[in-house]
């Protein structure tokens, strides 16, 4: 169980986050929502110590991410940023980063297996000798995610990790973060601000507003009101294929 409580943080003056508090159960994958500049990823960063909240915690089974060394953290906590630095690596190296927080003194079969796994399961085999600065921005995305996945966190976070990706990609990696959330039982925290890709594969929704948690549940928050609120436009909810699906306008 992941307890979020109370954050709030600031830029300077400017309150960003005001005591926003939600809980992810193990197995769980929440989408957070909002529009540009509600603070999402000041939310997100929060969650994983780069920023440090004013108020509030982070429970990760009831301990206290702000208690944890750097290596625990890296074991409990993987995340994806929405603007990634870009070192002169191999994709292979790069995902192989990910082990870190379990490499004692060298470099394991192990290690090595479950980074050829996911590069296979992601369909990145091919690119594994290449340099991360010559790949486009959408496999640049799924080499991070590949990273983030084999550093098998307890908590997941992404932000916006898909948004270079074609459609096809989008909903292959969406589906295959939804599989991992529930095979490893993880929870998972994505920001997006696709709501239709979020309504297929999250569990909950976290709409952000106002630096406050709006809404939080399961997708019957998810509404035209809500909407309205949120973004400041009007939209109609209907079903395709048996999916809740958004229409904007
Ligand atoms: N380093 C910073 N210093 C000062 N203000 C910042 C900083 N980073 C972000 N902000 C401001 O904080 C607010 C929240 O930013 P944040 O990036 O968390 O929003 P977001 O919801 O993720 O936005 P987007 O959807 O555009 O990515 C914005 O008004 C932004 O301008």
């Amino acid at each position: 169980m992941i307890e979020i409580k109370d954050i709030s943080f600031s830029y300077g003056k400017s309150n960003i986050l005001k005591d926003v508090s939600f809980n992810v159960v193990a197995g769980e994958f929440v989408g957070i929502l909002g529009k540009n500049g509600a603070g999402k990823s000041t939310l997100v960063t929060c969650l994983n110590k780069i920023r440090a909240p004013k108020k509030g915690r982070v429970l990760i089974d009831k301990h206290d991410i702000l208690k944890m060394s750097r290596l625990e953290t890296a074991r409990h906590i993987s995340y994806v940023a929405q603007k990634n630095e870009i070192h002169q690596m191999t994709v292979f190296d790069s995902v192989l980063l990910g082990r870190k927080p379990y490499i004692k003194w060298a470099v394991s079969q192990e290690d090595i297996d479950i980074c050829d796994e996911m590069l296979e399961k992601m369909g990145l085999s091919e690119f594994k000798l290449r340099y991360i600065d010559e790949l486009s921005g959408g496999e640049l995305q799924k080499v991070m995610l590949a990273r983030a996945l084999v550093q098998q966190p307890r908590l997941l976070l992404l932000d916006e990790p898909t948004s270079n990706l074609d459609p096809k990609n989008q909903y292959e990696m969406m589906a295959l973060v939804r599989h991992v959330t529930k095979e490893r039982n993880i929870s998972t925290i994505i920001v997006s601000h696709d709501i239709n890709l979020a309504l297929r594969y999250c569990d909950r929704f976290l709409f952000l507003k106002d630096g406050k948690a709006y809404k939080y549940g399961d997708e019957s928050v998810v509404t035209p009101e809500t909407i309205e609120s949120v973004y400041g436009i009007t939209s109609a909810i209907g079903e395709v294929k048996g999916q809740k699906t958004v229409v904007i306008g």
